[in-house]
Order: C-alpha cells, then structure tokens, then sequence
C-alpha cells in the first residue's frame, strides 16, 4: 500500500492554494513535531518515572500531572522553530505566551498539551488539540483580545491521539484527513483521507454520574436512549464514556455518534465543563467539516464570540440529526 507522508500532502495543499506563502505549512511541521514528542513522552509511560500528580495546580484549579507540564514545555519548544508565530497560549498557562522579541509572527496558536490527562496513569487514549488563529492585522505584541476570535475564524485545527496507534487529525478548511504515525519511519501517513460523520447514529456519549445536575433537554434526551426499542426512538443505542475528549471525537469521526459535556448545575458557575478556545472549538471545527454539527445545545459552537482565554462552554457535537433533535430539546424548553 502506498500512502502519502504528511509533509507531501502539505505541500501539495500549500500549491492548491493560490497565494500561500508556505508559512502556515511550516506551522502545521512544526505541530507535527510537537505532536510525535508527545507520543514518544506518553508511550514510554511509567518508565517516564513522572506518572503522578505535580501537586501544582493550573489556572483553572485543576491538580497538573507531570506529563501535562512536558507536554506544555514540548509545545512551547517546538513551536518556536518556524518563527511565524506571534504568540501561543495552552490550557496550562494562566497567560498567552509571548514570543521573543524580534519574532513577528503572523499566527496565534492555542493548544490543549494533554487532553484527558486523568486517563494517563491507567494507559488509556489521551491526546493534544490545536487551533490556528490570525494575528489581527497590524499587531505586532498580541495581547489577550488578540487571541479571543470566534471559531469560525480558525484557519487550521487538529488534534493528536495517543491510542494504540498515534493518530493525527486536521482541517484547514477542506475537509478532515486523519493520518497514522508510522513508528519504523516516524512519518505521520495518510491513512482516513475526507472523514465524515454519519447523520444517523445509535450511540451516546456523555457523564452519566452527572445525570441529577442535568438541564431538561439533555435528561429527555438521555432518557429517551436509554429507553431504547421500547421508547419513543424505538430503537436501542449504545452508550461510551472514555474521558478523553479527543478519543470520543475520533470515535465519532469514524463511527457516528453524539458526545456531550453540557452545563448543567454542578459547572454552571465555570461556565460548562470544556474550554472554548482549545478544546470545543478546534473539536467543531473538525466536527463542522466532517459534515457534523457543533452546538452549545442553543447556539452553533463556533460563533461564540469568546470574552477569557479559558472560558468554559456547553458542548453538544456529532451526528447531525442526533445534534438536531438535542437543539429542538434545548428549544422547547
Ligand atoms: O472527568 P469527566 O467529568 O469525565 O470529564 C472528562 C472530560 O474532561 C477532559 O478530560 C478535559 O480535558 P483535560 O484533561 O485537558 O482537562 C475531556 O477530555 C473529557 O471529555
Ligand atoms: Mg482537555
Ligand atoms: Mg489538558
């Protein structure tokens, strides 16, 4: 079999594009690299000697693993290399991250290092999820405003997957490929060309010891699944909970389905659950060009206009039809 290395294929969508000036190819390598030194620092997993708990806490008071600040640490580092960056920021710093002076970049890029990091010491699937923004014209020190785009601004958004094989996931706006890291050569490969979600699917993802604090529609709408072929949908579902985001979205893109973190009375005072710039938008990018929906349950995700750095949002995202019907819940309300 002969697949395209992920290098031939940036290269052969930056010539598609007229006027591309390379830059945003060498952004996409450079998170290429970040991504295969994450896989190597995950794999190697209690040889790592640094499975546990830092102790040290993030912006968002959650307790940091060890691998979150590697990976944090890997990300900053790889992505300085292109120089066309005018600034990052991750869920695990409380700031953006500036660059060093001289550098003027025309790019932001926002990262999750480690999603579903609570899964690491148990060697289940985690992953990193990326988003690419414009540095608004003319900025040449992007200060926090700067990085607080709406989604459907994003030019690039990806995530990695550190499952039984390492994955990587991206769109730049047409369409989602899905390429597969090949350990002998260490070339990501193109392996899931044009992904797309079914309309139709039979399977639910979601918290379910979070059911008491659930919204209504979100209640009817489980209880409805649950029911099965003796409910209303008269048919029966299938229900999956890894914790790890990007492992329910790949599932997702592969097979069908709906995952939903929604706000509900334990997180409201956050906001939700999932970070909008790092986590729910990249994922409604992907989601959106794979022909699925992305939604807050009330609003398609990606027009949110957000107001802090690591705002917290309502996701509802999937199969088409199964998002619609979880909007038409929200809206009867
Ligand atoms: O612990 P819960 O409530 O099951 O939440 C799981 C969710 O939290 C996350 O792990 C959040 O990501 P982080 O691990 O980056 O904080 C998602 O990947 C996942 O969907
Ligand atoms: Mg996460
Ligand atoms: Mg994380």
């Amino acid at each position: 079999m002969s697949l395209m290395t992920i290098q031939h294929y940036l290269t052969r969508a930056q010539q598609q594009h007229a006027g591309a000036t390379g830059e945003l190819t060498l952004i996409l390598n450079d998170i290429v690299t970040s991504c295969k030194r994450v896989a190597q620092a995950v794999n190697q997993g209690a040889l790592l000697g640094t499975m546990g708990d830092l102790g040290s806490q993030n912006v968002q008071g959650e307790v940091q693993k060890a691998l979150d600040v590697i990976a944090n640490t890997i990300f900053l580092e790889s992505n300085q290399a292109s120089g066309l960056l005018a600034g990052m920021a991750s869920e695990e710093m409380d700031d953006p991250y500036l660059m060093p002076e001289g550098v003027h970049g025309r790019y932001l890029l926002l990262f999750d290092p480690l999603d579903g990091s609570s899964n690491v010491n148990v060697n289940i699937s985690v992953g990193s999820i990326f988003s690419v923004l414009r540095c608004p014209d003319g900025v040449v020190q992007p200060q926090l405003a700067d990085f607080l785009q709406p989604g459907v601004q994003q030019v690039c958004a990806g995530y990695a997957l550190y499952g039984s094989s390492t994955m990587l996931v991206i769109t730049t706006g047409s369409g989602v490929d899905g390429f597969t890291l090949d350990h002998g050569t260490g070339e990501f490969m193109l392996t899931h060309p044009q992904m797309r979600i079914a309309e139709d699917s039979r399977e639910f993802a979601i918290n379910m010891s979070n059911q008491r604090h659930w919204p209504p529609a979100i209640k009817r709408y489980v209880d409805e699944c649950v029911q099965g072929a003796s409910g209303p949908r008269g048919v029966d579902f299938n229900m999956r909970w890894v914790a790890s985001m990007v492992a329910e979205v790949h599932r997702i893109l592969l097979r069908g389905g709906i995952f939903m973190y929604p706000m509900d009375n334990k997180n409201a005072a956050q906001g939700g659950r999932l970070r909008l710039l790092y986590e729910a938008n990249p994922m409604a990018m992907l989601v959106e060009q794979a022909e699925g929906l992305a939604s807050t349950g009330r609003q398609r995700l990606l027009e949110l206009v957000p107001h802090a750095l690591h705002q917290r949002v309502s996701v509802i995202l999937g199969s088409r039809h199964e998002v619609e019907r979880v909007q038409d819940y929200f809206s009867a309300e």
